[in-house]
């Protein structure tokens, strides 16, 4: 279980976080959302290790997470706005170097199974530089499967996927719930947040303003209500 405490990041002068506290449960997907500017991918990165927070704990299965933490490296698999991916180097490269990074075991076999999963099996050969954004993206997930991460953090993961890709990351988001993975999504897209989401938390100005249990019963129209009524209020 990962557990944020009074998270705050302070950038330049401004207050850019304001004690963000938030759980994550084994097998819980959370979905965080939030208007332009409230600070999400600040809260991301400062989760992730990628940047600094000013104050507040994160606390890994009741380990406190300390800067470039190896557990957390190792138990958290995050996609950002950056891949993290090589251009001269083809997707089976680009794999076998995290691969063993991260001392994966049965890499050739993992790396192929997972080139399968996200469809670019065909393309595992060529150097990537000539890849479209969305394949780019497939192979950034491929790259944060490939460690059996824990915790999935996911900062805007469906931008600028194509309907096939989306249907895909989402069965991949599905599937490693079911297998007891614990999913952080960071999200503008309401309709995939409302299909894949346990449960969501409103960020405003920096502030977790409220967070509610998505049940059956909440259609997407409900749901983006509900959001239009805490952020005007909140
Ligand atoms: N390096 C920085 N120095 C000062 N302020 C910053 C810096 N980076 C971001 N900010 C400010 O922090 C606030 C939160 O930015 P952030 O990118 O986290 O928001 P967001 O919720 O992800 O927005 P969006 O939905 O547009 O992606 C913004 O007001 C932004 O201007």
């Amino acid at each position: 279980m990962l557990e944020i405490k009074n998270l705050t990041k302070i950038l330049g002068d401004k207050l850019i976080l304001r004690n963000v506290s938030l759980t994550l449960g084994k097998g819980e997907i959370l979905a965080v959302v939030g208007p332009n500017g409230a600070g999400k991918s600040t809260f991301f990165k400062c989760t992730v290790g990628l940047l600094q927070p000013s104050g507040g704990e994160i606390i890994l299965d009741g380990n406190l997470v300390k800067k470039k933490s190896a557990i957390a490296r190792k138990k958290i698999g995050f996609l950002g706005h950056e891949s993290f991916l090589y251009n001269n180097l083809s997707p089976l490269e680009n794999l076998q170097f995290y691969g063993k990074l991260y001392k994966v075991k049965n890499l050739e076999e993992r790396m192929k199974e997972l080139l399968k999963e996200v469809g670019l099996y065909l393309f595992k050969d060529v150097p990537i530089r000539s890849f479209s954004r969305g394949m780019m993206q497939r192979l950034a997930i491929a790259r944060v499967l490939l460690a059996e991460p824990d915790i999935l953090m996911l900062d805007e993961p469906h931008t600028g996927l194509d309907q096939e890709a989306v249907q895909l990351l989402n069965k991949i988001i599905i599937d490693k719930k079911n297998s007891g993975t614990s999913i952080l999504i960071i999200s503008h897209d309401f309709e995939q947040v409302h299909k894949l989401a346990d449960r969501v938390a409103v960020l405003k100005k920096g502030k977790i303003v409220e967070t509610r249990e998505l049940a059956e019963s909440m259609d997407l129209y409900g749901m983006k209500e509900w959001y239009e009524k805490v952020v005007s209020e909140g």
